[in-house]
């Protein structure tokens, strides 16, 4: 099966080094120059955690996407608020029967996808695997969440697709590539679950540049964290998807406790500030107080955090320098 991975940053590095790993042709296409050299001349280098490092030979890494051409299957790992922009820009990865599935953190994505492609070319998913871009050509990362059984859960959009092969394919492709994976139909409801994780962790953490396990550990922190966990299990369970806001915050107290004092993990958008860009906010606590609006939900601490990064990612410029 021939894969295009559109945004071989961090994730998309990892994932597809894993595709590539279990038997895939595997395209990476992405605008930074030199990670894309660093990958077609050396392969992907990869620090895992609980595995030896490996360097993996990636078929083809490219900025340029006709180089590529049109794929049986596209991943989609750009972040959120570069999803219509690199569609547009990429069109030569899409054939007529091209499926795309989003392993975007999130919600939202696959509402731009139904602008460009039919349901049934659509697929979703989450990711409960990490990485990190260390150098040109070299990650660090681990394949699933020590508490997790999969490091990716998918599903197509439409469950009767005349494409559903290809997911079929994919997951065997992960499983055998070493990167645990479940085509399921309890997609949506992992969705919440993954979004519970991030709209804790990504935006509060971006704005005080801190890892989450530093920020949990923290008393007035920590009230921050449980508001905005009780307001997305809210909105969630109004959506019919029943999340219980206490269960979960005790589970993340016991995952997090589990953490040692001296390891830090920062999020996806922690690093998205510290390198002044734009972030997915809009797409994480943004779209909890989209969806709480729907169903008629206060979400003000999830409002509060989405208007402070949304000034903090536009304002770069007119920081305090003394
Ligand atoms: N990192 C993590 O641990 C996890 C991340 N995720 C999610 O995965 C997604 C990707 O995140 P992550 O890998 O961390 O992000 P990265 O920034 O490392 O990778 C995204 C890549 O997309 C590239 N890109 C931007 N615009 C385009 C375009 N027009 N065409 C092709 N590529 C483009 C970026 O290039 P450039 O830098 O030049 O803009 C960048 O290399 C996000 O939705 C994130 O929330 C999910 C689970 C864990
Ligand atoms: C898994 C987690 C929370 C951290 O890697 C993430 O999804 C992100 O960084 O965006």
């Amino acid at each position: 099966m021939k894969i295009g991975i559109l945004g071989a940053g961090a994730m998309g590095s990892l994932v597809g080094a894993h595709l590539m790993k279990g038997g895939a042709e595997v395209y990476f296409v992405d605008p930074y120059v030199q990670h894309m050299q660093a990958v077609e001349q050396e392969g992907l280098h990869m620090e895992l955690e609980e595995q030896e490092e490996e360097t993996v030979k990636i078929t083809m890494a490219t900025s340029d996407a006709s180089k590529a051409g049109a794929c049986d299957l596209v991943i989609l790992l750009v972040k959120g608020m570069n999803t219509r922009s690199s569609i547009e820009a990429n069109r030569e990865l899409f054939g007529e029967d091209t499926v795309v599935i989003s392993l975007q953190n999130g919600l939202g994505n696959v509402e731009i996808l139904k602008e460009f492609f039919s349901a049934g070319q659509i697929g979703y998913g989450v990711l409960k695997a990490s990485a990190t871009l260390r150098a040109p050509g070299r990650i660090a990362g681990r394949v699933k969440f020590p508490y997790s059984p999969k490091g990716v859960w998918f599903s197509p959009l439409e469950k009767d697709t005349p494409y559903r092969h290809l997911f079929v394919e994919m997951e065997k492709i992960l499983e055998r590539g070493g990167f645990p994976a479940a085509l399921s139909e309890q997609t949506e409801a992992i969705m919440w679950d993954k979004l519970f994780i991030n709209v804790l962790y990504n935006a509060p953490c971006a704005l005080v540049q801190l890892a989450g396990e530093d920020f949990m550990r923290h008393e007035e922190g920590r009230k921050l964290l449980k508001e905005l966990a009780r307001e997305v299990c809210e909105v969630a369970t109004a959506k019919g998807v029943p999340m219980d806001a206490e269960e979960y915050w005790k589970k993340e107290r016991e995952n997090m406790a589990q953490v040692p004092l001296d390891e830090h993990h920062f999020t996806s958008t922690v690093l998205d500030v510290y390198k002044q860009r734009k972030t997915e906010v809009e797409f994480l606590n943004g779209a909890v107080c989209r969806e709480g609006k729907k169903y008629g939900i206060p979400t003000p601490y999830n409002e509060a955090v989405y208007y402070l990064l949304r000034v903090r990612e536009d304002t770069y410029d007119l920081m305090f320098e003394g």
